[in-house]
């Protein structure tokens, strides 16, 4: 492909994604997949290429753009390079004309930016909320013997964390086809190291999805004791046990939950847990930097839901807790709705209960809790409260 037509492949990339935005498709990384699968012609070159250009504009616009070529436009007026490719030449961009319209430049839709900064995450934060999301990995300690890590990795605050850049391509090192590390953002390690779990307690991740989360505690566990595994969608929990295979852990029990009755199905658990895991479904606004079409996404109805759903799961996972036991609850998102006054609101409700921040080397105060940012603390975006049961 010539440099223009990466760009008009990038236009056309970035319409998908505007379209799947407004209707609640699939999300970019997936359109671009599947783009290029029907273009077989594409070499890698092509791919990266695109793939970045079609990223790019999507960080540069903070509202919906009216278009992908709106969207690229915006990115154009800072690029003399870029905006010179607009030729119209065979499969290029057509040339830019006078007043046409320019996707507006922004961190967020202004709604969002609005609760953003109620939350007091402050303008300089945008870039690192947007930049790009380096590559972290855990060292799984189930699996003992010598360990070979990749080369240029650094060591994180997390106990077990090592970071690299994010173009490593990690997934073909033995290490991780041995099961030897996992992918995960430091932020996402410490929230559970939040929880502090031990051998042969009984743990429960009530929201565990594939279990990213759930791995880490099966290790602090040393596989040792009960560790439910549980979600409401199936598919997610259905890629958990291959996951736990790979890595060696043993001791993972997975429940499938049906949503408003999750309590049936955990029944046996009432008031039997030392640890609850609560990583809430939210709306994801620590994560930018791995999805950035998601702030286009996200309406004020659905953070409404997403708040409502964090504090009925909060109140099904009190009951699970024995007493002297904690509750722990992350949404990996900055706004305080989801983080502070949600873990506030939860003490409020619940006064047989006392908050304690949790002792991490990373994060800044936030009421009952902590927050982790990209922009003070290099990693994703995280809220992180605890809770004991008196
Ligand atoms: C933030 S994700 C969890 C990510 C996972 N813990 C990890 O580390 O990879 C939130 C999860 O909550 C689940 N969920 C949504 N509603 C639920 C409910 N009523 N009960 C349990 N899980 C629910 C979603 O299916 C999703 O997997």
């Amino acid at each position: 492909m010539t440099p223009a037509a990466r760009v008009q492949a990038a236009i056309e990339i970035l319409d998908l994604v505007i379209e799947a935005a407004r209707s609640n498709g699939a999300p970019a990384d997936r359109l671009i997949a599947d783009w290029f699968r029907a273009r077989r012609f594409a070499g890698s070159g092509d791919r990266r290429a695109v793939r970045e250009l079609a990223y790019r504009a999507i960080r540069a616009c903070g509202e919906v753009p009216e278009s992908g070529r709106a969207a690229m436009l915006r990115v154009a007026r800072h690029d003399a390079e870029l905006a010179a490719l607009f030729d119209g030449s065979s499969h290029a961009p057509t040339p830019i004309r006078e007043g046409e319209p320019v996707a507006s430049p922004g961190i967020a839709p202004a709604w969002l930016l609005q609760r953003l900064t109620e939350s007091d995450i402050e303008e300089a934060e945008g870039e690192a909320l947007l930049g790009r999301a380096p590559l972290d990995i855990r060292v799984n300690t189930l699996k003992a013997g010598p360990l070979q890590l990749p080369e240029g990795g650094e060591r994180t605050v997390a106990a077990h964390g090592w970071r690299y850049p994010p173009e490593t391509r990690i997934e073909q090192s033995p290490a991780y086809l041995e099961g030897r590390i996992e992918v995960q953002d430091t932020g996402s390690q410490l929230t559970c190291e939040a929880v502090a779990a031990r051998p042969g307690e009984t743990v429960i991740d009530l929201c565990a999805g594939a279990g990213g989360k759930t791995l880490a505690l099966a290790a602090a566990m040393e596989n040792s004791g009960r560790l439910i595994a549980s979600d409401a969608d199936r598919a997610r929990l259905s890629r958990l046990p291959p996951r736990a295979d790979r890595a060696g852990a043993t001791c993972i029990e997975t429940v499938l939950l049906d949503p408003g009755r999750e309590t049936e199905a955990l029944a046996p658990f009432l008031e039997a847990a030392d640890a609850v895991l609560v990583d809430a479904p939210c709306s994801g606004t620590g994560t930018w930097r791995r999805n950035p079409e998601a702030r286009w996404r996200l309406t004020e109805k659905q953070l409404q839901r997403y708040m409502a759903v964090q504090g009925r799961l909060l109140d099904v996972a009190a009951q699970l807790v024995k007493p002297g036991g904690r509750l722990v609850f992350v949404t990996c998102s900055l706004l305080d709705v989801e983080g502070r006054e949600q873990a506030q609101d939860f003490l409020d409700r619940h006064p047989g209960w006392r908050g304690e921040v949790p002792a991490l080397p990373a994060g800044t105060s936030r009421g009952p809790g902590l927050r982790l940012s990209p922009y003070h603390d290099g990693t994703d975006g995280f809220f992180v409260a605890r809770f004991i049961r008196l």
